[in-house]
């Protein structure tokens, strides 16, 4: 099944686990303009109806016809800057991942920043004061090396190798999502690489199920409780570049030592009662294994000052 499906699916079950109904239309291949428009009008003409949601991305003789969703109803700011929202609910969940390791203006990464996600990542990072690397189609991908955080959001199976991944990375984050003929799914980061950085969300059961939280928050923002408190992510632990450039033996012993105090879940949803619907808290995991008390004896981790629980920017 392709991602689109998966993905919709995954947004009916959250929704419904909310108590919300929603209804999932699927049109036939090659469906017309007519047709399209009209089940679309349908929705923006029902007021029982608060959001819509087109999977991205469209054929491209629809796309036009999205053009026309109400734009008060635009949960997952297809519309781009007439959405109530800045951004999808996946760049919002990216963000909100990459916020906690951000404070002190690292170097961040975007691959694949001119796509529909990384588009929205962009925006929400640059308008949270932070001048991220953007790249896309025929940039250097080797740059990310230079990266403290890296955000991949291709859905080009596997474009991230043991090449580009660096141990001084705190946090990468993963967004890729590509069903495979066997049933597997692919990330953008290959498999091999999962065990470099410091933190990193895996596919699957990382950014799926953040953008789950972010769009259920959007919606009982929307219909339920307009003051509902933000869920924030709890950074992993994880050292700064400069220990790793400085010192590759230190380095060594410093990301053995980072794995140690929290394998435990970092994106706990603070503040509201539980998991969004259906959503699985999900983690940026510390992804390298203790190797031994003797490594354990190098510099503590820096753990940056938690957020008090209040609302996310
Ligand atoms: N307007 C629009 N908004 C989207 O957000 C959007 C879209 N179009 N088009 C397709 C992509 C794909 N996408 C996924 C979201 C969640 C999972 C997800 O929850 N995955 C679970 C696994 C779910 C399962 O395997 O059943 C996980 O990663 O753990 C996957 C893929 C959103 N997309």
């Amino acid at each position: 099944m392709e991602a689109s499906r998966i993905s919709a699916e995954q947004k009916i079950k959250s929704f419904e686990h909310l108590g919300f109904r929603a209804d999932h239309v699927v049109l036939p291949p090659g469906v017309g303009r007519g047709e399209f428009r009209e089940v679309l009008e349908g929705y923006n003409a029902d007021p029982a109806t608060r959001a819509i949601i087109v999977q991205f991305p469209p054929p491209r003789d629809l796309a036009p016809v999205v053009d026309g969703m109400d734009p008060a109803k635009d949960i997952d700011a297809l519309l781009k800057g007439r959405s109530p929202y800045p951004a999808c609910a996946t760049a919002e969940g990216i963000y909100r991942v990459a916020e906690p390791f951000a404070t002190d203006r690292p170097a961040i990464a975007v691959v694949g920043s001119k796509g529909f996600v990384g588009q929205g990542v962009v925006t929400m990072l640059r308008a949270d004061g932070h001048d991220p690397m953007t790249l896309d189609h025929g940039d250097r991908l080797e740059r990310v090396r230079d990266a403290d955080i890296v955000i991949s959001v291709t859905g080009s199976p596997g474009i991230l190798t043991p090449d580009h991944i660096q141990p001084h990375h705190r946090v990468v984050i993963d967004s890729g999502f590509v069903p495979q003929a066997d049933g597997s799914v692919r990330g953008d980061v290959r498999a091999e690489a999962y065990g470099i950085p410091q933190n990193l969300t895996p596919v699957p059961g990382g950014i799926g199920p953040v953008e789950m939280a972010t769009l259920m928050e959007r919606v009982v923002r929307q219909e339920v409780d307009p003051d509902v408190v933000s869920w924030k992510v709890t950074p992993g632990p994880y050292l700064e570049r400069a220990r790793f450039t400085a010192d590759r033996t230190a380095a060594a012993t410093a990301v053995t030592t980072a794995a140690v105090p929290s394998i435990a879940a970092a994106a706990r949803l603070r503040g509201a009662a539980g998991p969004a619907a259906g959503a699985p808290p999900t983690s940026a995991q510390p992804t390298a294994a203790p190797r031994g008390p003797a490594h354990q004896t190098g510099p503590r981790p820096q753990l940056p000052p938690q957020g008090g629980g209040g609302p996310s920017r």
